[in-house]
């Protein structure tokens, strides 16, 4: 037998072994100065590959948690109502992120009664009474000839002294409003911040996240938002009611940012102060009536709500209401998400909403956002079936909301994300239908059934349950509510009722329970 000596353990603690240690072994010369000068910097290195530790540890705990957050999108056409959900989430989850910006909104407010005015004038000026609409075009039936608008009866041309008249009267408003109209301009680049997007509707003023801050004058807001769990005002979130302490918080918050830079909206204020008047005398024209009758001027419902609301908009120290937010008009660039820490049956979840621009340019900026959704609220308008694109005016919008919910039901990174539905703007259907419109003049499919709110709702919830049974490869169920997600006292417990639904699912899939 051949004995060999036993080779050397590789758990030696034979230091003499171990080259690295060899290496790393003080010479035998250092002086007392070099070895504090030695050991602080082994401190240094130590505490600095501590540090790295540390953070790689917590970047690890982040992402283990971040997989346990729920990713909420917001999905529809332009106008659908999703900044306008993602507000009413935020008044329930984080009321004082909501009451921080609040005085930056006068801005968008601002903007969004100087711009009717001036597509008032212009279609005073353009369009002489009397002229005939040609604009009708076809719903989702498409018959072989768009057909004309039905008369109102009222096409009889006026006679020219008459039209001389308000061709008089418009000039006058033209100058007399001038400021305002100039003023628009620099609104809208104030709140675009100068960038102006193509290929996504006629003149629309986008923002970007952190908008906001550019409105007080501060400086721009960083890439992603993130909603504050706590604003610096708490806020009642009661419809258009602020307290008095609050106001004064507000007040105070008005006279420093007033103090900062905020001359245009010093300016704007001061002018529809002086131009109340003139606005509303505008505003009430027989004539202007006349052209929205005949389709010749069309104006959206947040044109509607905030001249209806003028006397109080164009007061001298105008605060917005959470009403009023909730009506302000400014289209989404891109996603913007909005965290959110909520407490669902005594779990507290993260939730991510991603609120993204809805016009046909921005729709290819979604798609980063499927692979880790949970849940999906795809909101349809369906008071929108006498409208059209923007972008594209030959496409009823309707029409596109069905088009863009069948893709968004047969794409394959969505099919097992929660999915519910909100037929939108429920509240101005209503109107359109007790004004006259006719949904078959818009929708021929629509035939003879009646032009009422639950038969033309049933209509359109059933063609959309059509499209979700036909793309529903995963066996998955179609949550549906009727919404008008500017009522915020039913948002509040349809809300609710989602997030529970969503938050089932959710265990569900994570197989916690
Ligand atoms: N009356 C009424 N107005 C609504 C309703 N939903 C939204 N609006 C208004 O419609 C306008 C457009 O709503 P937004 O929430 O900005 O639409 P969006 O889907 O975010 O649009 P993009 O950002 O362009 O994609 C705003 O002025 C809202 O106040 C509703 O149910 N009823
Ligand atoms: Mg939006």
């Amino acid at each position: 037998m051949i004995t060999t000596p036993r080779p050397p353990s590789v758990h030696s603690t034979t230091t003499d072994a171990d080259p690295f240690t060899a290496f790393l072994r003080p010479p035998t010369s250092e002086t007392e100065h070099e070895r504090v000068d030695r050991l602080r910097r082994e401190a240094d290195a130590k505490r600095i590959s501590d540090n790295i530790d540390e953070e790689i540890k917590a970047d690890r705990e982040r992402i283990r948690k971040s997989k346990q957050d729920i990713r909420l999108l917001l999905l529809g056409q332009a106008e659908s109502g999703k900044s306008t959900l993602q507000k009413q989430f935020q008044l329930l989850y984080s009321p004082g992120a909501l009451d921080a910006e609040r005085l930056s909104w006068r801005t968008v407010i601002y903007f969004n009664i100087a711009r009717p005015i001036r597509r008032i004038i212009e279609a005073l000026e353009t369009t002489p009474e009397g002229d005939d609409d040609d604009d009708f075009e076809p719903g989702f039936s498409v018959p072989a000839a768009p057909a004309g608008l039905p008369s109102t009866g009222d096409d009889a041309s006026l006679s020219p002294s008459t039209q001389s008249s308000i061709d008089k009267q418009v000039a006058l408003f033209r100058t007399r409003l001038s400021p305002l109209l100039a003023a628009e301009a620099q609104l809208a680049d104030r709140l675009s911040g100068g960038v102006n997007v193509s290929g996504s509707g006629k003149g629309s003023v986008f923002v970007r996240t952190g908008w906001q801050s550019r409105s007080l004058g501060l400086p721009f807001g960083k890439g992603r938002e993130r909603t504050a769990s706590a604003g610096r005002f708490s806020f009642n979130g009661g419809r258009g009611s602020i307290d008095n302490q609050r106001g004064n918080e507000l007040e105070l918050q008005l006279r420093e940012s007033d103090s900062e830079e905020d001359k245009l909206i010093h300016e704007v204020a001061s002018i529809l102060n002086s131009c109340e008047a003139d606005i509303r005398e505008l505003w009430e024209m027989p004539a202007v009536k006349r052209l929205r009758e005949r389709r010749r001027l069309k104006l959206e419902e947040w044109a509607d709500y905030f001249l209806d609301n003028l006397s109080r908009v164009s007061n001298a120290g105008y605060v917005p209401t959470t009403e009023d937010i909730l009506h302000a008009r400014i289209q989404t660039m891109g996603v913007a998400e909005h965290v959110f820490d909520m407490s669902v049956h005594g779990r507290t979840v993260r939730w991510h909403l991603f609120d993204v621009g809805g016009a046909r340019g921005q729709r290819h900026s979604w798609i980063p956002y499927f692979d880790d959704a949970n849940a999906i609220i795809f909101l349809a308008p369906v008071s929108a079936f006498d409208q059209y694109l923007d972008e594209d005016p030959r496409t009823n919008r309707v029409d596109d909301s069905l088009q863009l919910f069948k893709q968004i039901c047969s794409n394959q990174l969505l099919k097992r994300t929660h999915l519910v539905l909100f037929l939108n703007k429920t509240d101005v259907l209503k109107s359109k239908l007790a004004a006259g419109v006719k949904v078959n003049k818009f929708i021929t499919s629509y035939g003879d059934r009646a032009n009422e709110y639950d038969a033309v709702v049933a209509y359109f919830k059933a063609h959309f349950a059509q499209v979700h049974r036909r793309n529903n490869e995963s066996n998955r169920v179609l949550f549906s509510h009727l919404t008008s997600v500017v009522d915020t006292k039913a948002m509040q417990s349809i809300i609710t009722d989602v997030r529970d639904s969503i938050f089932r699912g959710y265990l569900k899939s994570a197989a916690l329970v």
